[in-house]
């Protein structure tokens, strides 16, 4: 019997925690805050950034939503950036990508105070994951990891593909993977023969943004399978880079989608935002 990855039970879990640590530090007066900036009039983005207001709400979490024009110049997203490095009531500063073409996005992870960089995207948190020392971490691979080490899944020795390489997954998906002793292979659009290189791993991990791109012929019996895609079908309904259907016939272990990767990527934005705002209260 394949075992479900259930993202949304395990943050229903994590919100008991998170809303006791907001609780204990609202005795110390302090009250976690978020910005959020989100640029252009891309639909999804706009209804990730709504999400995100939501989940803040429901756990004491101040969040502040920029919605700014399509036609932000890049020195303007910098000051507002640098407007709230300086806010000492902001602990976490999100710059949702992608970005219009005019901003170039690694001016942006530069501009983004390490210490508030509650993405994990910056130069600085990246290189502290690949050195092996971690602090601020990438939400939706962090969500992973947890979401398999909650289901007793550990990924030392594995044989583990991550699948794209960007910034916001593929990469530090593959660092916390290092760190934890699995044997990492990134594949990307270059890759010669990744579907002969996912018939003989122990774990996918699926962020290429191609709807149902792994089928239950790429996938070993037994394997451990994450979908990171959020891909649409032709008649307008969410889904993932895996073949679900098939492949749960041959996994151990699988995420949907929705209902796997998504809601641990919030969750950890909200708990990463509250460990921030800890950092605060102890310098205070
Ligand atoms: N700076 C930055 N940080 C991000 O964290 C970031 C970003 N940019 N750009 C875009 C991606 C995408 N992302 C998602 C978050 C939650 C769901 C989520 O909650 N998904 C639900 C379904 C939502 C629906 O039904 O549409 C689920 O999978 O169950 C999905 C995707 C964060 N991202």
């Amino acid at each position: 019997m394949v075992k479900l990855l259930d993202g949304k039970k395990l943050s229903q879990k994590m919100n008991v925690q998170m809303k006791q640590d907001v609780a204990a530090l609202a005795t110390q007066g302090i009250i976690p805050g978020l910005a959020v900036i989100l640029v252009g009039d891309d639909a999804a983005s706009h209804i990730y950034v709504r999400n995100k207001k939501r989940r803040a709400e429901k756990l004491g979490i101040r969040s502040v939503i920029e919605e700014l024009p399509v036609t932000t110049t890049e020195t303007e997203l910098l000051q507002l950036i640098d407007q709230y490095n300086r806010d000492p009531e902001i602990d976490g500063i999100l710059v949702q990508l992608p970005l219009p073409a005019q901003i170039d996005p690694w001016h942006v992870l530069l501009a983004i105070d390490p210490h508030k960089d509650v993405d994990g995207f910056s130069p600085v948190n990246m290189g502290k994951l690949w050195s092996g020392r971690p602090d601020v971490i990438a939400c939706t691979p962090l969500g992973i990891m947890k979401l398999l080490a909650a289901n007793g899944i550990d990924v030392a020795g594995m044989d583990a593909l991550v699948i794209g390489r960007s910034t916001i997954v593929g990469r530090p998906m593959a660092g916390l993977l290092v760190n934890a002793d699995a044997t990492v292979t990134i594949a990307h659009t270059k890759t010669n023969d990744v579907k002969a290189i996912a018939r003989r791993s122990d774990l996918i991990v699926a962020a290429c943004g191609v709807a149902h791109f792994i089928t239950a012929d790429d996938v070993k019996p037994g394997a451990v399978v994450v979908d990171v895609g959020m891909d649409r079908l032709p008649d307008g309904k969410l889904t993932g880079d895996v073949d679900f259907e098939h492949v749960k016939d041959v996994a151990s272990a699988i995420t949907p989608v929705p209902g796997g990767v998504g809601p641990m990527t919030i969750t950890m934005l909200m708990n990463q935002t509250i460990q921030l705002a800890k950092g605060r209260a102890q310098r205070e």
